[in-house]
């Protein structure tokens, strides 16, 4: 990350857009950072003289993570950002001619030096959506070598940070609206990309802030920080702070020995040494002068007793000592904590007003990897369908369409896939809604709200108007609204119910009339 730091990311004026799309966060995100085979297929495309056939691939995943029934799409501006850079440096071309095998004709390489995305498309949801299985986060449209040299960095970018965005919203419905939320896992994130990349995705599934200051100044996302064990077992003893005087907080006054102070509070709390007692005679120290102490902060022990310990102690503070809103001090827990031990906490009662995650959040530890597949439903206008003996693996073919249909009650009831030329489905109209690979399943839907999911990101050179891409705050805040909106039985922890994705009655038909037509009738003897 430093590079991008110390010279900035590089930026592309992109004036009929009005906007200047700046280059990827992180300096590795370069067109060989794809896997190999997808210049072995470019450059056997490029022979076949196929190389430019207009192919629309689709990426999505199969199955929502952590055992949940919705997903949170994110990655999305890194992925332009990308494709709005994307060019080869002649050190690139001599790294890819040295590693293909000799006989790869030098015009190949031209080839290659000349290639940017001005003739690629895609249509993207949202980024920061709540989204579900099978439906398309993007289409790729263009020439099929160069979509196909996309495919690997596309999928890098969605797919971890789709994931670690969804579990920092799984932590937040779990902590409740009400607590503040902090990303503390640097230190345990899978190197400086995954702890960057955490810090900004969880931010945008709905944490408050980091203790990540790299991603602060990348991003503007609020740091938050307390301090460790090692800060207060570094002091022998209170004899070691030499600068004694503190100024009160309007400066009208000096207090010379700040430490016997707080010492004359201590003796006043009469209790058995140990941290909550230290904190408050330095708070009440502090508040003689005019400053309001934060908080303190948990990070062994039982945290449901502790909290609830300390926040009557503070309460009794407040009374005995007549200090107004002492009762309140901040309580922040941290150690090991994930969805089960927040939801733990919550059922035995707790005081706690903050909670610092690491570990389980960043690495993502319930769920390693989200599934995103990115495959190819259309080629010179031919549909393509991969078939699989497991049903779940078989692709929806076609350049689609996708909407989400709201109910009466306001909540998204179904997102329906159609074909690109089908009409779209109207408010008020019924429309039939199919499961795309079971026959029975099925429903008929009155749409109160229509919204077509896929918008344009980038048109390449194309005139046709593209999205901005918005602040993360925006992002953050679509998120959070989504998830706000949804329907409660989909968002449960325990045996949540499935969210319907389906396709229109044209292309359930055109599907299975595709998948026999595709899939070899065997013979037996
Ligand atoms: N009330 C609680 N209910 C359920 N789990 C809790 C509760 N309080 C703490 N925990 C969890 O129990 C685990 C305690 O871990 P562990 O025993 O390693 O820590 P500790 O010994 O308390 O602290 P230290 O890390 O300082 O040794 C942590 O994962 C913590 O999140
Ligand atoms: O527990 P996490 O969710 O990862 O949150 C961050 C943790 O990192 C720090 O301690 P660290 O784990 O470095 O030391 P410890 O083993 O003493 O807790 C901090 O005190 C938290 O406990
Ligand atoms: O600020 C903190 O308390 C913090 C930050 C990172 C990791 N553990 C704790
Ligand atoms: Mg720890």
């Amino acid at each position: 990350m430093e590079a991008a730091v110390a010279n900035g990311p590089k930026k592309v004026d992109d004036k009929r857009n009005g906007g200047v799309i700046d280059g990827p966060t992180n300096p590795m995100v370069t067109p060989l950072l794809t896997d190999l085979y997808q210049f072995t297929m470019a450059y056997a495309y490029w022979k076949a003289g196929k190389h430019d056939e207009r192919a629309v691939f689709d990426l999505y995943f199969r199955k929502n993570p952590f055992g949940g029934e919705y997903t949170i799409f994110a990655g999305l501006e890194d992925c332009i950002r990308f494709v709005a850079h994307f060019n080869f440096t002649e050190d690139e071309i001599a790294f890819v001619r040295a590693t293909l095998p000799p006989s790869c004709e030098d015009s190949f390489f031209d080839y290659l030096r000349g290639l940017d995305c001005s003739d690629i498309e895609i249509y993207s949801i949202s980024e920061g959506s709540v989204v579900f299985p099978k439906v398309p986060l993007l289409r790729v449209e263009g020439p099929v070598a160069v979509v196909q040299l996309l495919e690997t960095p596309f999928v890098n970018l969605i797919n971890y940070a789709s994931l670690v965005a969804t579990n920092a919203a799984r932590h937040r419905f779990v902590a409740g609206k009400s607590k503040l939320l902090l990303e503390f896992g640097l230190r345990r994130a899978q190197g400086p990309d995954g702890g960057i990349s955490a810090s900004k995705y969880c931010y945008m599934g709905g944490f408050d802030a980091t203790s990540n200051v790299a991603a602060g100044r990348l991003f503007g996302i609020p740091l938050r920080g307390t301090h460790s064990h090692a800060f207060v077992s570094s002091f022998l003893s209170p004899d070691e702070i030499l600068e004694k005087s503190l100024c009160s907080c309007d400066g009208s006054t000096v207090c010379e020995d700040f430490v016997s102070w707080v010492q004359t509070w201590l003796s006043k709390l009469k209790v058995v040494r140990s941290g909550i007692p230290n904190f408050c005679a330095v708070a009440l120290a502090l508040n003689d002068l005019g400053y309001k102490a934060q908080g303190i902060r948990l990070d062994s022990g039982d945290l449901a007793y502790l909290s609830c310990e300390a926040r009557k102690f503070f309460h009794s503070i407040e009374t005995e000592f007549g200090v107004p809103d002492f009762g309140r001090t901040s309580i922040t827990a941290s150690n090991d904590l994930n969805e089960e031990t927040l939801d733990d906490l919550n059922k035995q009662g707790h005081e706690v007003d903050a909670f610092g995650i690491g570990t389980h959040l960043v690495t993502c530890y319930a769920q390693p990897a989200l599934g995103v597949v990115f495959k190819l439903v259309e080629i010179n206008n031919q549909p393509r369908i991969k078939l699989s003996e497991d049903v779940s693996k078989v692709s929806i073919p076609c350049k689609k369409r996708c909407y989400r249909l709201y109910g009466k009650e306001g909540y998204p009831l179904v997102d329906i896939m159609t074909g690109e030329n089908e009409p779209s489905p109207k408010v008020g109209e019924r429309i039939l809604c199919r499961h795309p690979f079971n026959e029975s399943k099925r429903a008929y839907v009155v749409p109160q709200k229509v919204e077509e999911l896929l918008k344009c990101y980038w048109s390449g050179s194309s005139d046709r108007r593209r999205e901005e891409l918005p602040p993360i705050k925006e992002i953050r805040d679509r998120c959070i609204d989504q998830l706000d909106r949804m329907r409660p039985d989909h968002m449960r922890r325990l045996n949540p119910t499935p969210y319907k994705v389906s396709v229109s009655a044209k292309l359930y038909d055109f599907i299975h009339f595709l998948w026999l037509n595709e899939a070899p009738v065997g013979e037996l003897q």
